[in-house]
């Protein structure tokens, strides 16, 4: 198993108390997987992947673990993390197109960030500047200052970078989500090639399109409010969700799988939960179609088969 993540909880602090935007989230990721990881805006998608890498300052690491490659990852310990940054765990986070430093060229930067990791650009250049042909750009954008760089550039360096030291995980923050259709489309490939090609172990894929990452996820996992509610094969997820929360984003999207979509999800009437104060019980039942008394207590986690599995009281029904 590359990765197993049990039980974690990540709150953020703020001055009305703690936000408990991961609240128990338990899941595991096998060599070579791509998981998507959906959910309405807010639900934690983010602050679970940030929670991999780097905990930023008002976030705090209340319980819980990740594993990976058998090693448990030192959240919370920023400075332990720093040592498995980019060489064990890797993020394109969102809105990296941006992240690029204006002031330096692509090639002086790359340097730099690899000094810091104890790596030789000159050891590595070869290999950059494969991996630069791979994604269709040529070594001369080493020369180049990230504004000389269409959006779709840029998005193709800094996922060049963010895996050139083979990380066994890579986590994909709404990586499409500026780009038009046909970038987003190139970019999704190139997250499979690259785990094709061994750049990367396994990877989280994470966004608010269900379209996209059905055409490049083997399994898909659906978040609400802080928690995982259903995990299943891509397939299985978008032809037969159990979970009402699923089946409701399912049918948010009804090109899921046709096209890769650049419709944004209608919305869902209601509202998610506030994770100041969150319900006890299933945090979905306030909207759910289905809810029923027993709603209002923990629902099970009920194992449709040994890759589906599902939250909720009534998924069997
Ligand atoms: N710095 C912060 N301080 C307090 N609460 C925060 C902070 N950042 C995020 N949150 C809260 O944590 C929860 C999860 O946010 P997160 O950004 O992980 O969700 P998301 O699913 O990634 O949303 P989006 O798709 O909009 O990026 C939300 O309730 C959000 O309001």
């Amino acid at each position: 198993m590359a990765l197993e993540v049990e039980d974690l909880k990540v709150h953020y602090r703020t001055t009305k108390g703690d936000v408990r935007a991961l609240d128990g989230v338990s899941f595991s990721l096998a060599d070579g997987e791509i998981v998507g990881l959906a959910g309405e805006s807010g639900c934690g998608k983010t602050t679970l992947g940030k929670s991999l890498i780097r905990l930023d300052g008002r976030m705090r690491h209340v319980g819980g673990r990740a594993v990976l490659d058998g090693d448990e990852l030192p959240i919370g310990d920023d400075r332990a993390m720093n040592a498995r940054r980019w060489k064990e765990v890797s993020i394109i986070p969102q809105y990296s197109m941006s992240a690029l430093n204006p002031t330096r060229r692509i090639g002086k930067m790359t340097a730099e960030l690899l000094r810091a990791r104890g790596k030789s650009y000159r050891a590595l250049k070869d290999e950059l500047v494969h991996r630069l042909h791979l994604v269709g750009l040529s070594e001369d954008v080493l020369g180049n200052y990230p504004i000389e760089l269409s959006g779709g550039m840029k998005q193709r360096v800094v996922m060049v970078l963010s895996t050139l030291l083979d990380p066994s995980l890579l986590i994909a923050d709404e990586v499409t989500s500026a780009l038009d259709v046909t970038n987003q489309k190139a970019v999704a490939e190139t997250l499979v090639r690259f785990r094709d090609m061994g750049f990367v172990k396994s990877m989280i894929v994470v966004t608010h399109d269900l379209s996209l990452v059905y055409q490049i996820a083997d399994t898909i996992m659906v978040m609400y409010a802080g928690q995982i509610v259903e995990k299943a094969p891509a397939e299985t997820i978008v032809t037969s969700p159990r979970h009402p929360y699923t089946k409701a984003l399912i049918g948010a999207l009804p090109e899921v799988g046709l096209e890769y979509g650049d419709e944004k999800l209608k919305s869902i009437p209601g509202k998610p939960p506030h994770l100041l104060d969150p319900p006890t019980g299933c945090r979905f039942r306030a909207r759910c179609p289905l809810a029923a008394d027993e709603c209002a207590q923990e629902p099970p986690k009920v194992a449709i088969d040994d890759r589906h599995e599902v939250a909720c009281w009534k998924a069997e029904d």
